[in-house]
């Protein structure tokens, strides 16, 4: 686990990038830092893994004071993705991968088997891509390659400054989602920068909205940021559609289904499964044109819903 206790810092020309800042990322956990530019995300990232040493406070990993640590041995344990990735534009894919287990002392051949797997992982084809020098991939495939080499010491924490920024908005999602899936089999501890509210929601088990000075103004679920702003700014920050927001880090509770029972098939749209979200529930209504949407776990039918059970289950899903 990563704590921030009181951790503040001003720069050498006396900008105060972050003020006071406490905050725990569990193990295991996904914690994005989102807020408008110039509020201290990066800093607070980069004090993590000591690019940036702080003025005050202190940054506990696993217990460990990582100002006692040699920031050598830190940066092993801790993996850094930023945006313009930093490939060596004369080296190849495979071996720019493979600079990070070399680098640790492993064989040539350990080397090359762990990078060709973390190409895989992270879908690209070594077959194809192994030899080729990062200006010959997009720049999608180039972030990837930038993935897949901060996983190469299999380090158990990951730093991401906006990992996924330099793309087009589907490679974007492409990108996002694939992340999503990997971290649910490596369980890595991550905190993720950006500015943007949509990848916070969607990325973060839990989302610091960070305001000027690295004040923490909200540490909370994606759910309960969008139900249950902490104050004005916060409002603000997660936009006036937040509504439509919750709908998507929303899942169906069964227990709010409706019985299908007496409903007709003509007003039955496409079924869904019952791992949904509210908002994949909505968009088959609208793309059917129907007012019913069937809910299903497995081949079995174990429910229904409808505009207004959806906006129940929406409102029930922040009551106490
Ligand atoms: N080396 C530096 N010297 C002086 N001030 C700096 C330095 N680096 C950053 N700052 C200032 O510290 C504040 C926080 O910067 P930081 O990069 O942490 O913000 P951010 O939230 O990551 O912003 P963005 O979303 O625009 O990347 C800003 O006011 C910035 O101008």
């Amino acid at each position: 686990m990563i704590r921030l206790a009181g951790v503040g810092k001003t720069y050498d020309d006396g900008t105060v990038a972050v003020q006071s800042l406490d905050l725990d990322v569990e193990a295991g956990e996904l914690v994005v830092l989102v807020g408008p530019s110039g509020c201290g995300k990066s800093t607070t990232l980069k004090m993590i893994n000591r690019l940036i040493e702080p003025t005050t406070g202190s940054i506990e990993i696993d217990g460990r004071d990582v100002t006692r640590v040699d920031p050598v041995k830190l940066r092993r344990g801790i993996g850094y993705v930023i945006q313009q990735v930093g490939l060596f534009p004369h080296q190849r894919i495979l071996t720019n991968v493979m600079t990070v287990p070399l680098l640790y002392g492993e064989s040539k051949a350990t080397a090359r088997a762990r990078a060709e797997e973390l190409m895989a992982l992270v879908g690209l084809d070594p077959a194809t891509y192994a030899d080729r020098f990062p200006h010959q991939l997009s720049g999608g495939q180039r972030q990837r390659v930038g993935v897949a080499r901060a996983l190469a010491a299999d380090p158990p924490v990951l730093l991401m400054d906006e990992p996924f920024g330099a793309v087009d908005p589907i490679v974007r999602v492409r990108l996002q989602d694939e992340f999503l899936r990997l971290q649910r089999d490596l369980g890595k501890t991550v905190v993720l920068v950006t500015h943007d509210i949509d990848e916070a929601v969607k990325m973060g088990d839990r989302v610091a909205v960070f305001a000027a000075g690295g004040r923490l103004a909200q540490y909370a679920t994606p759910a309960e940021l969008l139900g249950r702003p902490a104050d004005d700014f916060v409002a603000d920050f997660v936009g006036s559609t937040r509504g439509l927001r919750r709908l998507a880090v929303t899942p169906i509770d069964p227990a709010h289904l409706e019985p299908l029972d007496g409903v007709s098939m003509g007003d039955l749209g496409a079924a869904i499964d019952v791992s949904s979200t509210l908002e994949e529930a909505l968009a088959v209504l609208l793309r059917d044109d129907k007012a019913v949407v069937g809910v299903k776990q497995g081949a079995q039918f174990v429910g229904v819903l409808t505009p207004n059970g959806i906006h129940r289950a929406l409102r029930a899903s922040l009551a106490d």
